[in-house]
């Protein structure tokens, strides 16, 4: 079977943005709606409290909207969580799981990170499950054994592998500046590649985009993006203003 795998690009807001950067939202849809947007899906992941109003702004021109996290469970006592059918609800389409920044500052284990997937499924959200090793970890020569065994450990076995993105995220690149040379994003994403064959079910490893994030700017995204397996990117700080925003687009006009 031949796998199409059209390039996604997704910007993840984190803790930032009030009502006012609703404005960005209009940008980029405008800025998307006058492009050739067969060629790539674009993906906005403001925080919770602006998805709605971004969806309404953003779906009509054809833009995703997505969460930075959701609950394990559908409902319930969970104070201050959101679940993925609230996700869904405010207009989401995708969910990004199992960020370094969720996997640091609360504690999430491979298996949450799995469960939280499978529950995003469950309420019809596509997650975007990220892994990546730390520099220690790079520098130690870690890096493949701790994402590989994050890959099996938080990518849900049995779906289809369209139901499901992965995000390789170097926690080391992540707002620093940083990136890694084409040819470690190459290795880095083909070793990813096997690792979701072998998670997903023989087959599979070829029809899942592979997102890579970390200091993802205009200025690298064209190089970044012609890389071997990298079939889209997950950008931080880049993605707050349009501008900049619809420039990383233009890596595959
Ligand atoms: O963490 C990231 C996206 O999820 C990457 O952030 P930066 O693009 O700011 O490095």
């Amino acid at each position: 079977m031949t796998f199409v795998r059209r390039p996604l690009l997704a910007g993840n807001w984190k803790m930032n943005g009030l009502r006012a950067a609703l404005t960005e939202v209009q940008r980029v849809a405008a800025g998307f709606a006058g492009a050739p947007r067969s060629r790539i899906d674009l993906l906005l992941c403001p925080p919770a409290t602006l998805l709605a109003a971004a969806s309404a702004i953003a779906a009509p021109a054809g833009v995703f909207l997505g969460g930075q996290d959701c609950h394990s469970e559908p409902s319930g006592a969970h104070t201050g969580d959101i679940s993925a059918a609230m996700l869904a609800d405010a207009g989401a389409n995708f969910v990004i799981i199992g960020h370094s920044e969720r996997r640091a500052d609360h504690g999430e284990s491979d298996a949450l990170v799995r469960a939280k997937a499978l529950a995003a499924l469950a309420a019809g959200l596509t997650p975007i499950v990220c892994v990546g090793e730390t520099r220690q970890e790079r520098e130690a020569g870690r890096a493949e054994d701790v994402v590989g065994s994050q890959i099996a450990g938080s990518v849900p076995p049995g779906f289809a592998p369209n139901r499901i993105v992965l995000a390789y995220e170097p926690v080391w690149a992540i707002g620093t500046g940083l990136t890694p040379t084409p040819q470690d994003v190459a290795r880095m994403h083909g070793f990813a590649r096997e690792r979701l064959e072998a998670a997903l079910g023989a087959g599979q490893g070829p029809g899942v985009r592979i997102l890579y994030g970390g200091s993802v700017k205009p200025s690298n995204a064209r190089e970044l993006m012609s890389v071997d397996d990298v079939d889209g990117a997950l950008v931080g700080g880049a993605s707050l203003r349009a501008d900049d925003f619809l420039a990383i687009a233009a890596a595959w006009a």
